[in-house]
């Protein structure tokens, strides 16, 4: 949406290969993750690497109103010179470096006056104290990212860049990562702009999506905007899923049930290890996973029933439906028959009720 004020993060960026050409304009907000996000070779790299001018793109960005790169205008500040941090697939650290001289070399980059975060708060915030005399050959791929992390945040960027960083660790080490940049996330006033692949990061780290194909810009919004979308493929297909922001009420200790409130109604989660009253909650929720009926089931096994608006809904594959759901707030999607989106005659704008028969915890 152009509401006129400029955004954090503007650029124009236009590249072309021999058989690529990346086109694009983009408006990023200065906080939280920003996913770029889209298929193999659609150009996330390409766009990361011309926004921190890694790569020679035509064109215009700014950050933070300040000029990085204006063509009309000839101007251009190196990538030394653009207050960023950048983490690669694999962490690049200095080989013959300790960890604490490797995030030395990242701190003697930024002047006095611009260092926000602290090295120790950088340490702190990746959990990396214990690591400071090791040399980078001796940590685990996770412990290295985590190094090559802290060292992008110690430089007190204004913003940080990262380019898939998870996707050279295996699950186990992905999962010890993970919370690290959940928390850096909470933490810290630093826009992240993160390259990924995979759904289940997006949906778990960013608030804000880019999605592009063959070097264009698809969409780009609110996560939970555009993965419930009807117009765009991520809400198309047997993985198409929503999200749910919520916190917890209560727990009951007796059954793990835990009841979460969310803007749209509440939610009764199986919770092995409760959570204190008010903790923030994540859930996705997959289109398979939700059906939906005329009145509120009587009777049934599923726990969580709620009464919902029929936002859209459009044909989804051979007799498959694709419906998209709105509770307060909240948007679900339900992937039905079309058999059953006939026989129930459902229309914009009809309520109905939703059940929902399974949901998965991303935090
Ligand atoms: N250095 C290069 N020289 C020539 N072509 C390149 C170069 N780097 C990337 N490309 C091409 O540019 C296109 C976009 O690549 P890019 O790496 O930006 O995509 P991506 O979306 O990040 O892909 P992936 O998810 O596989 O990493 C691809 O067609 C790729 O083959």
């Amino acid at each position: 949406m152009n509401t006129g004020i400029p955004s954090f993060i503007e650029a124009r960026l236009k590249l072309v290969r021999a058989d690529f050409a990346l086109d694009v304009d983009l408006q990023l907000p200065g906080q939280g993750v920003t996913a770029l996000f889209g298929p193999s070779g659609c150009g996330k790299t390409s766009c990361l690497r011309s926004l921190a001018g890694l790569e020679r793109a035509q064109g215009r960005v700014t950050v933070n109103q300040t000029v990085w790169q204006d063509d009309a205008r000839k101007q251009w500040l190196p990538t030394h010179r653009r207050a960023l941090g950048y983490v690669f697939q694999e962490a690049s650290l200095f080989p013959h470096l300790s960890v604490q001289r490797n995030i030395d070399y990242g701190l003697r980059r930024t002047p006095v006056e611009r260092r926000k975060v602290s090295q120790q708060r950088a340490v702190d915030l990746l959990g990396i104290g214990h690591l400071l005399d090791r040399m980078p050959a001796t940590l685990s791929g996770g412990e290295r990212q985590r190094v090559a992390m802290a060292r992008a945040l110690a430089t007190s960027p204004e913003v940080l860049l990262m380019d898939e960083p998870l996707a050279a660790l295996d699950a186990q080490r992905k999962a010890e990562v993970l919370p690290y940049l959940e928390q850096l996330q909470r933490q810290l006033q630093i826009p992240v702009i993160y390259v990924s692949h995979s759904m289940d990061e997006v949906a778990r780290l960013a608030q804000h999506m880019v999605l592009l194909r063959a070097g264009q810009v698809v969409a780009q919004g609110p996560v939970t905007e555009l993965l419930s979308s009807l117009d765009l493929p991520l809400a198309q297909g047997d993985l198409a899923s929503s999200m749910v922001q919520a916190s917890v009420q209560s727990h009951d200790a007796a059954d793990h049930l835990s009841t979460l409130v969310f803007d749209g109604g509440r939610l009764q989660l199986v919770m092995a290890h409760a959570r204190a009253a008010g903790s923030p909650v994540q859930l996705r929720v997959q289109a398979r996973d939700v059906s939906l009926s005329l009145t509120r089931p009587e009777g049934s096994s599923i726990l969580n029933i709620l009464p919902v608006q029929v936002l859209d809904l459009r044909e989804d594959g051979p007799g498959q439906a694709m419906v998209s759901l709105q509770t307060g707030s909240t948007r679900l999607l339900a992937r039905i028959t079309q058999h059953s989106a006939r026989v129930l005659q459902l229309r914009p704008g009809m309520q109905v009720f939703a059940q929902i028969k399974g949901m998965a915890l991303l935090d």
